[in-house]
């Protein structure tokens, strides 16, 4: 019997693959409680937004099982995954923003789409734009934003229905150092408030200055080899 808290993530001996290719993840075991701040580092192709497409139900583990907030995700039927993913906020590196409505109307669509009423969308939506620094920026339409601001506009859009747990791939990407490391300070902020974040990245020399836990991801398996991981993987925080 797995506890939620402790075990808000957990993956045993989880395997992946796509379209019956060679393993893209192998036999992958570690857990995550709830509350904890983890970085998933390793090369272009080690896995890290697989990780997080497991997580999310996006896609299956072929072997082991993938846990998440007491579920097994992949015994999810497609209406249990739509009510799963409401507790998920997703940021990706491009934003996906659309660029034909405004700063408010992109970050207010996930409460429209749950049928939000009226002065809740208001409310929250002003509130995560807040949470994020850009509520002057409200009327602008995205491509008059620069890159971190536009980020920072797919943060606010992941928060607004105030999940439990975030999920980001490479959401320094396209952004200077300055503005990425006022990123990833957002994103420690929220966990701050008790909300579980994984990131994906590459920006090691980023997240060397953060103190977080890291998971390093080689050919699809946790490595210890990286000297930065070697203190934070397992044993540091008592996950296998
Ligand atoms: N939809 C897919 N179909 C087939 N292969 C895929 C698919 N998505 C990812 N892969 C392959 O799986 C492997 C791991 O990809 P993944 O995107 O998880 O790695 P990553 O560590 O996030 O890489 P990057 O840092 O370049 O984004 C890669 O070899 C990739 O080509």
């Amino acid at each position: 019997m797995t506890d939620p808290v402790d075990d808000f993530i957990v993956f045993q001996q989880a395997s992946c693959r796509y379209d019956g290719g060679q393993d893209v993840l192998s036999e992958l075991s570690f857990s995550v409680a709830q509350g904890e701040m983890v970085y998933i580092t390793g090369h272009s192709g080690a896995g890290k937004s697989t990780v997080l497409r497991l997580i999310a139900a996006l896609t299956r583990a072929y072997r082991g099982q993938v846990s998440v907030m007491g579920q097994n995700v992949a015994a999810l039927n497609p209406a249990q995954v739509a009510q799963f993913r409401q507790h998920i906020g997703l940021v990706f590196q491009n934003g996906h923003l659309l660029n034909d409505r405004t700063v408010f109307d992109n970050v207010a669509l996930p409460l429209v789409i749950r049928g939000y009423a009226y002065q809740d969308i208001g409310r929250r939506t002003r509130a995560a734009l807040d949470a994020v620094g850009l509520l002057n920026k409200e009327k602008a339409l995205p491509p008059t934003l620069s890159g971190g601001e536009q980020q920072r506009v797919g943060i606010a859009r992941a928060i607004v229905t105030k999940p439990a747990l975030i999920l980001a791939d490479e959401p320094t990407g396209n952004l200077d150092p300055e503005m990425a490391l006022d990123v990833m300070r957002g994103f420690a902020r929220f966990n701050q408030t008790g909300v579980t974040v994984l990131i994906a990245t590459h920006a090691i020399d980023l997240i060397q200055a953060l103190p977080q836990r890291i998971l390093h991801l080689d050919q699809g398996r946790l490595s210890s080899e990286d000297p930065l991981s070697a203190a934070s993987l397992g044993a540091a925080h008592g996950h296998a």
